[in-house]
């Protein structure tokens, strides 16, 4: 059965609710969560967080290939992003580069993820992005900030640089130390909206940056990250809530 893509369209923005459990029981329990969320939620699968992978150093992309392919039997509705976050970029495994690569290839290879998460400054970035093409799977190219926000015209050449890398998808997530950090990160996003050829999604993480999370559509986001569990991140915010306040804004 053909799996679902990942639908992005700022003017409706899709919902992806994460999974972060450690084993393969925790992330049944956190599929459930999503088969009863709001109708039309995507799922990120936060790969460094799960711990029969993680436990062998992430040389052997098997655990990981298994337990996604036990999501998506669980989750034949739902598009599956899968994401390794790099301790780089706020993750909270390490991984070599040759395991960071073969895991994303094994993932790709499945044909089971919509998406595979490619931080895009990483060493392995265009070799990882040319193995997901290879197995006709998109690339949701990712850049993290959790010390602070970058100038406007920063954010925008990072999001500029993602799509030129081959990405399909360019995602920045930066942290705000004021009120006025939010509005770059909406501005930069409003910014490179009017230019860029590929869906963009942004975030502006913390209590301070939750606003982006309901509102960053406006400006050119088309996905948010909310919650039925775990967060994956600071601000993520309930699913229901999130989507109450979508309809409100986009009908
Ligand atoms: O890139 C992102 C965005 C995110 O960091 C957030 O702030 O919601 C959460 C991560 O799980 C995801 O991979």
């Amino acid at each position: 059965m053909p799996r679902p893509h990942l639908r992005l369209d700022a003017n409706s923005p899709t919902i992806i609710v994460p999974l972060t459990a450690s084993d393969l029981s925790g992330l049944e329990l956190d599929a459930a969560a999503v088969a009863a969320a709001p109708a039309g939620v995507a799922a990120e699968w936060r790969v460094d967080l799960y711990e029969p992978f993680t436990a062998g150093s992430g040389l052997d992309p098997a655990p990981a290939v298994a337990a996604l392919e036990r999501l998506a039997a669980l989750l034949p509705d739902t598009a599956l992003l899968v994401t390794f976050r790099t301790t780089a970029e706020g993750g909270t495994a390490e991984i070599s580069g040759p395991a960071y690569l073969a895991l994303l290839d094994a993932v790709a290879a499945t044909g089971l993820a919509c998406a595979v998460d490619v931080e895009y400054r990483h060493p392995m970035a265009d070799q990882a992005i040319a193995a997901a093409q290879r197995h006709q799977t998109a690339v949701v190219a990712s850049n993290h900030d959790f010390e602070g926000t970058p100038a406007t015209e920063e954010i925008v050449t990072r999001l500029q640089a993602m799509e030129e890398a081959g990405a399909d998808v360019a995602k920045i997530a930066v942290m705000p130390r004021s009120a006025g950090d939010v509005v770059r990160l909406l501005e930069a996003t409003e910014r490179r909206y009017r230019d860029a050829q590929i869906p963009l999604i942004t975030m502006s993480m913390g209590g301070l940056g939750a606003v982006t999370r309901i509102g960053g559509g406006v400006f050119g986001s088309a996905a948010t990250f909310a919650t039925v569990g775990a967060a994956s991140a600071p601000g993520q915010l309930p699913a229901a809530g999130v989507r109450a306040a979508l309809e409100l804004l986009h009908g």
